[in-house]
């Protein structure tokens, strides 16, 4: 989450506090004022970050405040109708709800059989090998396996190179669903005890599998901050991390009655102790896209852009080493931006209303090298050496 978004709860967190003491000590004008102060500060999270995956959480939030605010206006003494557990406060402190915490974790998950396929992940051939070998075949031929196979398995490597996409396509693959759960949001304050939330999770994910009788491949994004640096309230990263690594022994323990997958992925692969790694059999690296490789992604975005014979992929995959396949992609996206903004600029000064009298104009390769300019790869050279350091040590495919 970003410095501005954490500020933002900051904010949200410390109003809702000040309103559930108020309430609690019959305050009732204060807690009105400071409930809706809290509920502000939540909608300008929202508003201003829309992708943030504890958004649902936060809405849930300010549906109970507001019930709790309407409660206070319309009946008399404002409190008649409150147990201890359905006080507003106590999904965000929710220690002890269970049952808020169960409906947390359901709304920042999103389980679904995804529809991604091994051919739209470009490059990353020997990754997919690897995770055919000990997903795909398993699951598909759970007998063959007398040995048994290994249910956990570690994604490491710079951000946007395709870590999340692989794990979507291998469920797609094998028919199953796809829990995708960011670790640095089940760590927050606002779903409670994080400890809880682990097991919530594996219950579900093994419940579903069960119940459903389909594969499951549930994605830990971020998992590095499970073990540490958490902002979590109770400092319990220690236990948090135990519950995980208890629910890992319970998922790889199962034998061949259990379809359930643990993909972790990480940035920081150092930052994960061995006793976190040792559960994880496989550990696969997820580079920077090849020179052969960024031309296959720039070929994929090219053949959507309107463009003239100047541009072409191999050249400007030559000009983008150290780019991740993300950053191609939005690079691919900028300039084609930048033409856009040019049509509907180009249409107003002419007072030009009929937009079908205007020209899209052809990308050219200085558009791309314009862009290419402004724009850095979101990823180092000493990271990169990072990686292949760790990977020298504690790589296993
Ligand atoms: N190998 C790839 N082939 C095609 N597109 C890719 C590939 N890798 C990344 N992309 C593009 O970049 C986007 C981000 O990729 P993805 O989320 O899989 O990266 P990630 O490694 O999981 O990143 P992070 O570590 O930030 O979670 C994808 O939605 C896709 O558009």
């Amino acid at each position: 989450m970003s410095s501005a978004a954490l500020a933002l709860e900051g904010v949200a967190g410390k109003f809702a506090a000040e309103a559930i003491r108020q309430d609690g000590q019959g305050d009732r004008n204060s807690a009105i004022t400071s409930y809706q102060r809290a509920i502000d500060a939540l909608v300008k999270l929202i508003q201003l970050f829309p992708d943030n995956t504890l958004n649902a959480v936060y809405e849930q939030h300010c549906y109970q405040y507001k019930k709790r605010i309407s409660e206070l206006q319309n009946s008399p003494d404002g409190y008649h109708s409150q147990n201890d557990n359905n006080q507003p406060g106590a999904s965000i402190h929710a220690s002890s709800s269970n049952q808020t915490i169960s409906s947390n974790i359901e709304n920042m998950i999103i389980k679904e059989k995804p529809n991604v396929s091994w051919k739209e992940v470009i490059g990353l051939e020997e990754v997919k090998t690897a995770l055919r070998e000990s997903i795909v075949y398993p699951a598909k031929k759970p007998e063959l396996f007398t040995l048994g196979w290994p249910r956990g398995i570690l994604l490491y490597g710079p951000p946007g190179c395709g870590k999340t996409m692989l794990a979507a396509a291998t469920a797609s693959e094998i028919n199953g669903y796809f829990i995708n759960v960011d670790a640095a949001s089940m760590m927050s304050k606002w779903l409670g005890d994080a400890e809880k939330n682990v097991s919530q999770l594996f219950h579900m994910a093994r419940d579903s599998s069960k119940k459903e009788n389909v594969p499951v491949i549930m994605l830990i994004d971020e998992v590095d901050s499970l073990l540490g640096n958490s902002q979590n309230e109770n400092g319990g990263e220690i236990r948090v991390k135990n519950q995980f690594l208890t629910e890992m022994d319970g998922v790889n323990d199962k034998g061949k009655n259990l379809q359930t997958y643990v993909i972790a992925a990480t940035n920081k692969p150092w930052k994960l102790d061995w006793a976190f790694l040792r559960r994880f059999s496989k550990r696969i690296y997820i580079p920077l896209p090849s020179l052969e490789t960024r031309v296959s992604l720039f070929s994929s975005y090219l053949s959507k852009l309107k463009k003239d014979s100047s541009v072409n992929a191999a050249q400007l995959a030559q000009l983008i080493e150290g780019y991740s396949a993300s950053d191609i992609r939005d690079i691919c996206q900028s300039v084609q931006l930048s033409v856009i903004d040019e049509f509907f600029s180009s249409a107003e000064s002419s007072g030009n209303k009929d937009l079908t009298r205007v020209q899209l104009r052809d990308v050219t390769i200085d558009d791309f090298r314009k862009t290419i300019k402004k724009r850095r790869p979101s990823v180092n050279a000493g990271m990169i050496e990072e990686y292949s350091n760790w990977t020298k040590d504690f790589s296993a495919t």
